[in-house]
């Protein structure tokens, strides 16, 4: 860095220490934080509500399927792999598209993307609601897993880069809250519209058109993102939109901030070559991606998506039988998740992203190891195979002696009577090729509604702990959603410098919906080896792996301004735990060449230096 250019940084870094301690017959007693909070002006949380429709699309469309493939399966008769591809497709393509989002983020914009995702989250919603074969209704879903993609790694990075620092943990985070409010809208519909058995599932997927055509047109007049526009050298139109979303307070500050910030980077790291390599080469933006990547991975070990997705079938076991219900009682999983992350958003800017995140991990390996202690229970209690009808085909399923190994077998169900004593005249039998709603043969195999018509147990065993496994996943998403539901994108929003944005957040998007993928498709057969209650201890003893990495690898990034952050990655990969965490002060860093030297004080740590104004 030029010593002219490190001198109009320390300039830029006294003015605002200058305003931030406030000319001294100011307000006494009010705080930075106050006269921030009460000068924001509504646009910025304008700018945030119509970014986070993108997220409230990719929740409603990754949620919506699972309702729309009750109705779907019956009506065209779709296969197991059908409906798995149906349901995968999406989640795939989402990982390709954020992925490849980076280089368009960068070279187009993140306005021009978030433009590019809520018009083919429309293509998808037309094409999903008027197709007549399931190949079309594949096409819909790519389509709208290309859109998702894009949009989980652009929105969280436009509205980081036009927030300003005090509110900007809360306004990304409202982004989580739409993908959560997104996948609770969807199960809502999912059930309002489970009566409509002939094409209700053309309104459950094409309902998505509504918010993404509102998205679209919103953004049609909404400005792109100041940073963006400063890094293409588009200066005048920078700082008219910096302007804009401060109301027209004096901006000159946090411009010059953003403007040397580019030029040091520039300098530092040069401009050219495949940013990818240029982030691995340089120190700080590797380990940045390391935990940013980590932090996406360890969300999705947690295995958040199993457990919303078993959740129904927990729900059976708990005693909900009907399927209606079940889709009720599912939309009331989903609400759970909505609540607390809620709760996240509340307490990001409160206790801290490093805090709400190690608090969060806490909580989830606690209340998986109940729900795994829930299914053991239910395991060793599993009610025995009373009656043994002859199988004609010498299935598999005639082999065993109890529910458990009989529901762990794919293609196997438990077929049962039950009273207040408990299970009775019980049988384990196949089940039907075309649907594993019902058996392939016998009690099971034309079920009524009558009172005394068996029930068929797929996937499941009837339990009386199952209040135990109910429990476990209330607490569960208690304790996910505010924290590790959230913070993983919210992070990875402000860790990287502005070169190096849009692709580490395409990277880390990428990794989230690859083990998102993952997860999803390995659940059963994970299940079908080490049972359900060793897929849930796996899954726990992944979160204390998280629990350590997080421990060990994640800064504190709360009230600093963006440009600031890169520093908190200067030391090795493992010690930004050691930082102080910045409650209620406000940091100056002063790059000088690759070390960050505090504003004002002498003294060097020549690795993660770091200098603050108590506000308080
Ligand atoms: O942050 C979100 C959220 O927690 C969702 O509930 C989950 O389905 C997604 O996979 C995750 O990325």
């Amino acid at each position: 860095m030029s010593n002219r250019t490190g001198s109009r940084r320390q300039e830029a870094a006294e003015d605002g220490e200058r305003s931030l301690i406030g000319p001294p017959s100011g307000r006494a007693g009010e705080s930075l934080r106050d006269q921030d909070s009460s000068t924001t002006p509504c646009f910025v949380y304008l700018l945030a509500f119509f970014s986070a429709l993108g997220g409230f699309l990719f929740g409603y469309d990754t949620g919506v399927v699972s309702g729309a493939m009750l109705l779907l399966k019956k009506e065209m008769h779709l296969s197991a792999l059908w409906q798995e591809l149906l349901v995968s497709s999406t989640v795939g393509a989402a990982a390709l598209s954020a992925l490849s989002g980076g280089f368009l983020n960068g070279w187009l914009g993140r306005r021009i993307c978030i433009l590019i995702a809520s018009f083919i989250f429309c293509g998808g919603g037309i094409v999903m609601s008027v197709a007549q074969s399931k190949v079309v209704l594949l096409v819909g879903r790519i389509t709208v897993g290309l859109g998702i993609g894009i949009a989980s790694m652009t929105v969280p990075v436009y509205i980081a880069e036009v927030s300003p620092p005090h509110l900007r943990g809360q306004l990304v985070t409202i982004n989580s809250l739409f993908i959560t409010g997104g996948q609770f809208i969807a199960s809502v519909v999912d059930g309002a519209f489970s009566y409509l058995s002939h094409n209700g599932w053309r309104y459950m997927l094409g309902l998505s058109i509504l918010p993404a055509v509102l998205q679209f047109f919103g953004f049609v007049f909404l400005p792109e993102s100041p940073r963006w526009l400063l890094q293409k050298g588009r200066s005048e139109e920078a700082r008219r939109v910096l302007g804009r979303i401060r109301g027209d307070r004096n901006v000159e500050e946090e411009y010059d901030t953003i403007r040397i910030s580019i030029e040091e980077e520039e300098n530092d790291t040069g401009s050219g070559g495949v940013v990818i390599l240029r982030i691995l080469s340089y120190g700080p933006t590797r380990r940045a991606l390391v935990v940013g990547c980590g932090l996406q991975m360890f969300q999705q070990l947690s295995g958040i998506n199993t457990v919303m997705y078993y959740s129904a079938t927990i729900l059976q076991m708990a005693g909900v039988r009907e399927d209606k219900q079940a889709i009720w009682l599912a939309a009331a999983t989903s609400a759970t998740n909505f609540v607390f992350t809620l709760v996240g958003v509340w307490l990001v800017e409160r206790v801290g992203r490093r805090k709400l995140t190690l608090g969060s991990l806490l909580g989830t390996g606690l209340s998986l190891t109940l729900l795994a202690v829930g299914f053991l229970l239910s395991a060793q209690h599993s009610p025995p195979v009373t009656l043994h009808p002859i199988d004609f085909h010498n299935s598999t399923c005639r082999l065993y002696g109890s529910c458990e190994p009989c529901m762990l077998d794919p293609d196997c169900g438990f077929c049962y009577l039950e009273n207040d004593a408990g299970v009775f005249n019980s049988s384990c039998v196949p089940v039907s090729p075309a649907s594993p709603d019902s058996a392939a043969w016998g009690r099971c195999s034309n079920r009524t509604e009558e009172s005394f018509s068996p029930y068929w147990a797929y996937n499941y065993c009837p339990t009386s702990y199952s209040w135990v496994v109910l429990l476990g996943l209330i607490l569960y998403l208690a304790s996910f959603a505010p924290g590790m539901g959230t913070m993983p994108w919210t992070v990875n929003s402000e860790i990287y410098p502005l070169w190096a944005r849009s692709t580490g957040n395409a990277c880390s998007a990428g990794v989230n919906w690859i083990f998102n993928v993952l997860v999803s498709l390995t659940f059963l057969h994970v299940a079908e080896y080490l049972t359900y209650y060793g897929a849930f201890f796996l899954y726990a003893g992944l979160v204390v792996l998280g629990l350590l990495f997080v421990l060990c690898c994640l800064p504190e990034t709360k009230g600093l301004q963006l440009e600031d952050i890169e520093s908190l990655f200067t030391k090795r990969l493992c010690s930004c735990g050691d930082l102080p965490a910045s409650d209620d002060r406000r940091v100056h860093y002063i790059r000088q060449s690759s070390d960050y030297r505090p504003a004002h004080y002498g003294a060097v740590d020549s690795d993660c230096a770091i200098a603050y104004i108590t506000l308080r």
